[in-house]
């Protein structure tokens, strides 16, 4: 049997999305040997399947919705929806799911590509199996870090497995948007994309376990997202869990609990990603490999360097701190300086922001009211709806929204807030300054907030707070 080939480097990165290529990149332009190991498409989930298509689709659809508000305030509008653009937008801003573009800048930056699986096999050894099967041993000098981000989470329903069903790398690949199509799951990715395929026509039923959708969120969020999605035509069905499903002839037909039967062209599951530690091989260094997620301390170590012996680093998805590019870039940085000695704050997670880019879009940061007594925290909560404001009554059609912010009132201090309406990921913006600052309550309530903006929205919340 041949000996399997090996090769060194200071730093070897396994999984190179968002925050794994942005650290393996900032590692060798920092002059050290830094082996990046990928075995789909450098960039990873965001570019390719996640954020950047389904941004295209969201505004491909806001702008449907806009064309269809336009009667009643400023004339006539015929909307016909044609998904070809989407396509061709979703195509182009994937090079057509090629990351050759990815590589050289990855590459550019002094980094070597590796493209095939990673999998540890010792503490300082990542064994790495190409298409073809042929295995390479690379060692590290000085550190690993492990990036391999999540995968679709497929639940156990009977038959389901059976089916051509469809996730999320499926839907942003859509040639066509379907006739009807059940969304398995009211999270982030199912309510994104079932309201854009609705806006072209799509006859959409979400079909979610929890009572409420967007469950982590402010029930007020869920609240507002049942009446816009209800406008805009889409079946909503919280607390139903699904109990079968099978596909045939006439498409997918989903069974749920109390008798309800919900049949579609596609079927889309978005019920929540995992990781797959196994496959990672971190049982080779005496971890649980069924773990659901990578346990990392505040510098992102899974394992800090020993007597010579590199140190493990985890980042993005795979550590469980919040599924966003944003994070994976964020703890990036933790790692990189780590990694390079160069100190700095550890990782905080007080003031985590998120836009789920539905219409209205629901932007949060922090904790939600019901999270905050969870921890004890002594709660004071201030709320106003953006359609009372100034700028709510200007806008009109489409103005649906709220601010909510969750006080410590001990401390003084925001620790979490909402804001959700027209451009909500925006207004987002100043609250996640002020959770993350800390900034006192009596500074805040001296701001001068601009009329009529959606965020002076933010200074009636405060007052209300007050109230
Ligand atoms: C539809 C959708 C929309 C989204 N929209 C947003 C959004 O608007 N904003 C936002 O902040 N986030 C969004 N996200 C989440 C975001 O895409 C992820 O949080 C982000 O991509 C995670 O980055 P990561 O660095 O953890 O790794 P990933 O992007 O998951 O990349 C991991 C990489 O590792 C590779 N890999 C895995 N295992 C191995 C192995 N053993 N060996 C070698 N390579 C391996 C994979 O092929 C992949 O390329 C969205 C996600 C989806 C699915
Ligand atoms: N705009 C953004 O930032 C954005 C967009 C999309 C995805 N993401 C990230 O990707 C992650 C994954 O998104 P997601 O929407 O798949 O997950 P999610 O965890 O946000 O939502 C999944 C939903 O599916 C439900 N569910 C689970 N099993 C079910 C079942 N058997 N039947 C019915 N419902 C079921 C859950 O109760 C949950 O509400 C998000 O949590 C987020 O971190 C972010």
């Amino acid at each position: 049997m041949a000996a399997v080939p090996v090769d060194h480097a200071d730093v070897i990165v396994v999984g190179l999305g968002p925050g794994g290529e942005d650290a393996a990149g900032r590692l060798a332009e920092a002059g050290l040997d830094v082996v990046g190991v990928d075995d789909r498409l450098v960039g990873g989930e965001c570019p390719y399947y996640g954020c950047i298509p389904s941004k295209i689709m969201v505004r491909s659809a806001g702008l449907l919705a806009e064309g269809r508000r336009i009667p009643g305030h400023a004339g006539t509008a015929m909307v016909h929806p044609d998904w070809r653009p989407v396509a061709r937008t979703v195509r182009s801003a994937t090079a057509d799911w090629d990351d050759k573009a990815a590589v050289d800048r990855l590459t550019g930056r002094g980094a070597r590509f590796v493209r095939g699986t990673g999998r540890l096999t010792g503490r300082d050894v990542v064994s790495v199996t190409d298409a073809d099967g042929e295995e390479t041993e690379i060692r590290a000098r000085q550190a690993i870090v492990l990036a391999t981000g999540t995968r679709p989470a497929v639940p156990p329903i009977p038959g389901l497995a059976r089916t051509p069903y469809w996730t999320n790398r499926d839907a942003v690949a859509a040639e066509v948007a379907p006739r009807s199509l059940v969304v398995l799951g009211g999270g982030a990715i199912g309510l994104e994309l079932g309201q854009a395929f609705a806006r072209f026509g799509t006859a959409v039923t979400v079909v979610e376990g929890a009572p409420r959708l967007l469950a982590r969120e402010e029930p007020e969020a869920h609240e507002l997202l049942l009446r816009s999605l209800t406008e805009d035509g889409l079946g909503v069905h919280t607390g139903t869990q699904a109990e079968s499903v099978e596909y045939g002839d006439h498409g997918f037909t989903l069974r749920c609990a109390r008798g309800d039967r919900f049949t579609a062209e596609r079927l889309l599951v978005a019920t929540g990603r995992r990781v797959d530690l196994a496959r990672l091989g971190v049982g080779a260094i005496g971890l649980d490999q069924d773990a659901p997620v990578l346990p990392v301390d505040e510098r992102l170590r899974v394992m800090p360097p020993d007597n010579g012996r590199p140190g493990i680093w985890a980042l993005g998805d795979i550590t469980g701190k919040g599924a966003f590019t944003h994070m994976s870039m964020y703890q990036a940085g933790i790692v990189v300086r780590g990694i390079l000695g160069e100190g700095g704050p550890p990782a905080a997670y007080h003031a985590v922001p998120r836009v789920t880019f539905t219409d209205p879009e629901v932007g949060a940061v922090g904790l939600t009211e019901e999270q905050a007594r969870e921890r004890g925290v002594p709660v004071a909560t201030g709320y106003t709806d953006l359609a009372d404001s100034s700028r709510g009554y200007v806008h009109q059609v489409g103005n649906a929204g709220f601010v909510k912010v969750v006080a410590d009132t001990r401390s003084g201090v925001l620790v979490g807030a909402t804001a959700a309406g027209p451009y909500g990921g925006e207004i987002l913006g100043a609250l996640s300054v002020a959770v993350h600052a800390r900034v006192p309550l009596a500074v805040l309530r001296e701001q001068i907030w601009a009329y009529p903006t959606f965020h002076r929205a933010i200074g009636e919340a405060l007052a209300d707070l007050a109230a």
